[in-house]
């Protein structure tokens, strides 16, 4: 069976990933980081030329929503970085046939709103609040795309997913993306009977959320068969909303009836960053989960986790 090494096998990605049922295909060896730190470039090596991975799906970083990021910028370029430089050009080195880089849809400039499309990346200023997280995501992308022109036999590619939910998220209000965020504070509310909970800005900004066992679906499509895969290809439903409609659809899942307020203080980021899914739709691939659905069993699997 071809072995398969998932990094940040752990985190909410890989635990996806992991859990999917099409992994049965694989062998996976995914070393929790007390095993295999990616910021030691020689341990990273010696594991890599001990294991000869058949392929690599790179799901590991230092990941947070937009508060995190902007309160420790200088981490987020840097070990993001160190890891993304760590692990492709060990990569490279042991002749890995195929690799999977994970990026973000924050990698694009933070003007164009909609229609994200690969190419345009590069071509303007970066949101602030996560520029550094994005300059290492961008890094990462232009050192899988060098390895390839250098040697064409890899069939590495880079897949760009919009912002993602789902079980084994993070729900510490201290570093969760936007919607583990809402069913923690929602949950929170409903169980010690408040009427109020704040919204971070005025609710108008939109975002694209995909299921993380749709992504986790995307991954292993491309890994039977890279051929088939653009270079660097968006994964996302092609659809967003409202910051604001987040809040009611959780509110609905969890039962809770209560009023919104808004926090106009809290950081915002992009105002909309909606991706084009034409390369992903060209591919054939489509995410299934929707939106209700996912939020849903996401929810059930927060309350298992309750005390
Ligand atoms: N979540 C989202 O909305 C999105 C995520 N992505 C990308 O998907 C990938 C996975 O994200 P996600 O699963 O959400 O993040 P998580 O934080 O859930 O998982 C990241 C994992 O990486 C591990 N990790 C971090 N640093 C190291 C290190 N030095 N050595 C070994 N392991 C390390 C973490 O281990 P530990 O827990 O021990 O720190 C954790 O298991 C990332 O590349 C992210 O940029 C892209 C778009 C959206
Ligand atoms: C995936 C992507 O995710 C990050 O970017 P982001 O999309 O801006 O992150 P976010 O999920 O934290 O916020 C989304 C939106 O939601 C609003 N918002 C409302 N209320 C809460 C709230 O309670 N918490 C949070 N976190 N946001 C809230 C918040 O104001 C913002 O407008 C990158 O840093 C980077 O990690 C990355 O790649």
């Amino acid at each position: 069976m071809a072995r398969l090494f998932v990094t940040g096998g752990h985190g909410m990605v890989g635990s996806n990933l992991r859990a999917h049922p099409g992994i049965a295909a694989w062998q996976v060896l995914a070393p929790a980081r007390a095993e295999l730190d990616l910021c030691d470039a020689v341990a990273l090596r010696d594991w890599l030329a001990r294991h000869r991975p058949d392929a690599v799906v790179h799901a590991a970083g230092v990941v947070g929503g937009i508060q995190a990021n902007m309160a420790e910028p200088l981490r987020y370029l840097a070990e993001n970085a160190r890891i993304g430089l760590n692990l492709i050009t060990a990569c490279r080195e042991i002749g890995v046939p195929v690799l999977l880089n994970l990026s973000s849809s924050c990698v694009y400039p933070r003007d164009l709103h909609r229609d994200l499309a690969e190419e345009q990346i590069l071509t303007g200023p970066l949101e602030p609040s996560n520029e550094g997280y994005a300059l290492a995501k961008i890094m990462a992308m232009r050192l899988v795309d060098h390895a390839c022109r250098e040697n064409p036999a890899l069939q590495w590619r880079t897949l760009i997913p919009c912002n993602l939910y789902g079980p084994f998220d993070t729900f510490d209000p201290g570093r969760s993306h936007l919607l583990p965020a809402i069913i923690h504070k929602i949950h929170r509310a409903r169980i010690e009977g408040r009427d109020r909970v704040e919204i971070w800005g005025d609710g108008q900004a939109r975002r694209e959320f995909m299921h993380a066992s749709d992504l986790a679906d995307a991954i292993l499509r491309a890994l039977a068969d890279p051929s088939a895969v653009p270079a660097v290809m968006n994964v996302g439903p092609g659809v967003d909303h409202a910051i604001e409609d987040y809040y009611r659809l959780v509110a609905g899942v969890v039962g809770w009836q209560g009023r919104f307020v808004h926090d106009l203080g809290k950081p915002v980021g992009m105002r909309r960053k909606l991706l084009s899914v034409a390369r992903q739709a060209a591919w054939g691939w489509a995410p299934r989960i929707g939106l209700a659905e996912g939020v849903a069993a996401t929810y059930a699997w927060y309350l298992e986790q309750q005390p």
